[in-house]
């Protein structure tokens, strides 16, 4: 029999038919069968043109430019690299300090992430840092939150001792809070979200219209560590430059420590880049290999870390916990964080009433490591008052309303039971729950003025 199939309604073509063949060729003109939609992995210059891959594709989808198509880039540890004449023309790389292949791999793959012209990685979050703080000049004029990381304030306070900048910290929660203190002397709005430890939120596109409204000059720069470009992505929210320490969720195993800047403008890209190349803190080679393979498994992490973080902070409110975490609807601006951000992360912090009993459920807990940093496959508790933020003086954590006896709790993938088992196991033996007929509630230790005080500072 010649001819095509008759037409039976509800059944496919018949497989081989020139219907068949008709169906599969209107499909298929959907598809980019020689994928020059897709920008190649790592892209080369600009990974907003084109179509992109979800992020999920993106994180583990690279290509190299390895001679033997070796399937992980290549580690070259090697400071030098011998050139073809002796000018040096046309070589890519000279010396490590300059550039290195396996670094430069990182950085295009973590531009293609972060949704960024260019990235740049350094030795630590801090080292990043540092390196936007060399764009200020004496007398220029730094805006930043009252809650920020300890390092971060250090860091700043020496700026302003040393290298006659002003500093001013104020409450970002408060757009108008920011508007008072901007000024034509303003350089650069540095905005933490959520902050650490007080777990605020901070609106990064009204601030940033606020900030470039009055000095179209300054620099908006986001420190987005405690979410990952998988949960926010800043440059797209209006900031300039968007920073991050990639100690934590990029590389996810507390094994290395690692920087990383992002900039959607190539002029401010090559001015960090000088930086990094004239201070050489560039990131070393092992160090850029290890997060990239950290950085494949982000997503899986993440995912379970925040959904564990979220049965946790649940089960501490429903004993009556006053907890600080965005995936809670009783945070304050739980709202603004569902505006920016794709979920929670997976730091929350909670408060006692005492340091005794604080201290004592931090040194109960077993499966909890008592240690700084967050973003580890392994839950980690601390107090933040006398670890991560003991670099800022007493009287300034007091002015800050930063409680000495908050517990932060850095949630990894471990299995939920046994860390709310753990937990509830360390909040009974140090005495911060009393039993009740319907099970257990926190011990109500926090005076009621404190309580009206710490709800009109926005929680
Ligand atoms: C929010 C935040 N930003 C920056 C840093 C600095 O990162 P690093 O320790 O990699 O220098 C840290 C912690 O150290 C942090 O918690
Ligand atoms: N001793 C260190 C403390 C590092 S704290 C690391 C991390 N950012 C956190 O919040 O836990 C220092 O003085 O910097």
């Amino acid at each position: 029999m010649s001819g095509s199939a008759p037409e039976r309604p509800g059944h496919d073509p018949e497989p081989g038919s020139s219907r068949s063949a008709q169906a599969l060729g209107k499909a298929i003109s959907k598809i980019d069968l020689d994928g020059h939609d897709f920008p190649p992995s790592p892209a080369p210059s600009s990974p907003r043109n084109g179509k992109r891959y979800a992020l999920a594709t993106e994180l583990v989808y690279t290509e190299g430019t390895d001679q033997y198509n070796a399937s992980s880039t290549p580690i070259y540890q090697s400071a030098t690299f011998k050139q073809t004449s002796a000018g040096g023309e046309g070589a890519e790389y000279d010396y490590t300090r300059s550039g290195n292949p396996t670094r430069t791999h990182l950085e295009r793959h973590l531009a293609k992430i972060m949704r960024a012209e260019r990235a740049l990685v350094v030795a630590s979050g801090m080292g990043a840092l540092d390196v936007i703080t060399r764009l200020l000049r004496p007398g220029d004029e730094v805006v930043t939150g009252d809650d920020l990381y300890g390092g971060t304030n250090r860091l700043l306070k020496y700026l302003a001792t040393h290298g006659e900048i002003i500093v001013h910290h104020v409450d970002t929660t408060k757009p108008d809070s920011i508007r008072r203190v901007l000024g034509p002397k303003t350089a650069i709005v540095l905005l933490e979200t959520p902050t650490n430890p007080l777990i605020k939120i901070v609106d990064i596109p009204t601030i940033a219209k606020l900030a470039h409204e009055v000095n179209p000059q300054v620099l908006v720069a986001v420190d987005n560590t405690m979410l990952s470009p998988l949960l926010q992505n800043p440059l797209e929210l209006g900031a300039d430059i968007v920073y991050e320490s990639g100690t934590k969720y990029l590389s996810g195993h507390h094994d290395l420590m690692a920087g990383v800047l992002a900039v959607n403008s190539s002029a401010l890209g090559e001015k960090l880049y000088f930086t990094i190349n004239s201070s050489g803190c560039g990131l070393a080679p092992f160090d850029s290999w290890l997060l990239m393979r950290g950085i494949k498994t982000l997503k899986v992490r993440m995912e379970q870390q925040q959904s564990n973080a979220q049965m946790i902070a649940e089960f501490l409110e429903a004993h009556g916990f006053k907890v600080r975490y965005p995936g809670l609807k009783s945070h304050p601006q739980y709202e603004l964080h569902n505006s920016m951000a794709r979920g929670a992360g997976a730091v929350l912090s909670f408060e006692t009433g005492s340091n005794q009993v604080s201290e004592r459920i931090v040194e109960a807990a077993k499966l909890w490591g008592i240690s700084v940093s967050f973003g580890c496959v392994n839950s980690l508790i601390s107090m933040p008052c006398r670890m991560s933020h003991a670099s800022i003086d007493a009287k300034t954590r007091q002015e800050r309303a930063l409680p000495e006896d908050i517990i932060r709790l850095c949630v990894g993938i471990e299995d939920v039971d046994d860390l709310i088992d753990d937990l509830s196991r360390a909040l009974a033996s140090a005495g911060a729950i009393k039993i009740t007929p319907d099970g257990f509630r926190a011990v109500d230790r926090v005076p009621s003025a404190k309580l009206d005080t710490l709800s009109n500072n926005i929680f």
